[in-house]
């Protein structure tokens, strides 16, 4: 990066903060106000934005529920950050805050490779993996046009409209929708054309209705985003499903991959959120969040099938409830982390499984079993290179770990003289709060699942560092 392009970024970087306090105007009561920034004669064209932003500010009062009655005054702006030329021509609209806008000047556009050459057309480079295709009954959907293997990437992308969350609470219906649709109208023409194509749901203002159907969670600088990103938004979701995605908010490139190996011909599914909900409640979720009645294999078995799954998520959770969090409980893992892996294993929860068989990675290891330790490593390394990205931190803790897995930090750490054998058995724990276990059920489960870094489609799904994933939905 030149020093004029340095300048330049910190120049904008400095507009793009003191709009947080420039552009709040004094209001009474909730009448928001329009106002046009003031670009001090820098041109439309200078990077990151090609267009005025476009603000909104008003006050929302917060009912702080912990203090009931309580309620607080908070001031908000949003605008409409366009550049129209970035991401291959393909550009970027947001919807949100002047703060967010700030930290994204920060960030890498993704144009261009480290060596400063322009990076080719990526998705042109995947677009031989699949096809989108009519379905029976979800309308289009995206299947394999060859055999696909766990951590195979098949579309590398960009999302194309962000908005903040809170802007779709703050917003009143209007206000929202001349964002929204100022933020779509900005963009290159093909670019409109691949949002105003996607599929609506539920009725009333087109643009909002495309982000509530479409839209996948995502945080830009840690703030919770929708993304909408038209590929991989004609994926059908499943709840148990066999693709998933991680999004980079330093370069914003999206990336779609697959869970499970998924043979030629067959349909590639997302999580839309609730997965880990029994079939009743998770129905009614997705009913409720995404106005579809989910037809997907788990939710089509015969009725016993779906209480065998039932029973399996109770028990998943029960477990999950009784886990220890004190070292000096630790033996209690070798007891607990074999039959939850297995009942993952049995319920085709895939994602949820490297975070636990790294645990018990090291828990082998606490207690001196190599051999062990490095068989359940290996493991949750295939699983975090498939999850997070073969060059994921998570990936490369495993490698590092497997091998060597004496130089670990937790090599042999449980006090000499205190390991009994019957700890290998994992059987010295004894079920004395079996009823307990029944008592927190699903009831931690909103539907906000997350599978590793964030993701939930709530929806989220996705994954990543700093990526999230849902297919968000109100989300
Ligand atoms: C993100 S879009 C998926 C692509 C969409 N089928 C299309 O034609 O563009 C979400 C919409 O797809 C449909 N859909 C997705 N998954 C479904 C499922 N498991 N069962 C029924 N409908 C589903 C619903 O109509 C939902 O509103």
């Amino acid at each position: 990066t030149s020093e004029a392009d340095l300048e330049l970024q910190a120049e904008l970087l400095a507009r793009g903060s003191s709009l947080a306090t420039s552009n709040v105007l004094t209001l009474d009561n909730d009448q928001s106000q329009w106002c046009k920034v003031n670009r001090d004669g820098a041109t439309t064209t200078s990077l990151p934005w090609t267009w005025e932003p476009m603000c909104v500010s008003g006050i929302s009062a917060d009912t702080d529920s912990d203090f009931d009655e309580e309620e607080e005054l908070r001031k908000w702006t949003y605008c409409v950050y366009t550049n129209g030329e970035v991401m291959g021509g393909r550009g970027v609209s947001l919807v949100t805050t002047p703060e967010v806008a700030a930290g994204l000047m920060m960030v890498d556009f993704a144009d261009e490779d480290e060596d400063g050459n322009p990076l080719p057309d990526r998705e042109e480079d995947l677009k031989h993996l699949y096809e989108v295709k009519d379905t029976q009954d979800k309308g289009k959907g995206v299947f394999a046009k060859q055999d696909l293997a766990a951590g195979d990437i098949i579309m590398r992308t960009s999302p194309i409209l962000f908005v903040a969350r809170s802007a779709l609470q703050d917003l009143e219906a209007k206000q929202r929708a001349k964002l929204l649709d100022q933020a779509v109208s900005q963009l290159p023409s093909t670019s409109q054309n691949l949002v105003l194509d996607l599929a609506r749901s539920h009725g009333g203002d087109p643009i909002t209705d495309i982000l509530k159907t479409n839209a996948m969670g995502t945080e830009i600088v840690a703030v919770g985003h929708l993304g909408l990103i038209p590929e991989s938004a004609r994926i059908n979701h499943a709840c148990r499903p066999n693709a998933f995605y991680r999004f980079n908010d330093q370069t914003l490139q999206f990336e779609e991959f697959v869970l499970v190996d998924i043979p030629q011909g067959q349909e590639l599914t997302h999580n839309y959120g609730f997965s880990l909900l029994p079939y009743e409640q998770r129905r009614e979720a997705i009913k409720e969040n995404w106005a579809f009645e989910c037809t997907c294999e788990l939710c089509s078995r015969s009725a016993a099938e779906r209480a065998a799954s039932d029973e399996r998520l109770e028990d998943i959770q029960g477990i999950k409830g009784k886990l220890p969090t004190r070292f000096d409980k630790t033996p209690q893992m070798l007891a607990y982390l074999p039959p939850l892996l297995e009942l993952l294993d049995k319920e085709n929860l895939t994602s949820e499984k490297p975070q636990f068989e790294e645990v018990l990675a090291y828990v082998w290891s606490v207690f001196g079993q190599e051999a062990r330790a490095r068989e359940w490593g290996e493991k949750a390394k295939k699983g975090w290179e498939v999850l997070a990205g073969r060059e994921s931190w998570e990936a490369r803790r495993l490698r590092d770990f497997v091998a060597d897995v004496k130089g670990h930090g937790s090599w042999g750490i449980w006090p000499e003289g205190e390991f009994e054998e019957e700890y290998l058995e994992g059987d010295h724990v004894h079920d004395d709060d079996e009823e307990h276990e029944h008592e927190h059920g699903h009831e931690h489960d909103h539907g906000h699942e997350h599978h590793g870094h964030g993701h939930d489609h709530e929806h989220e799904h996705g994954h990543g560092h700093g990526h999230s994933h849902e297919h968000h939905h109100e989300h």
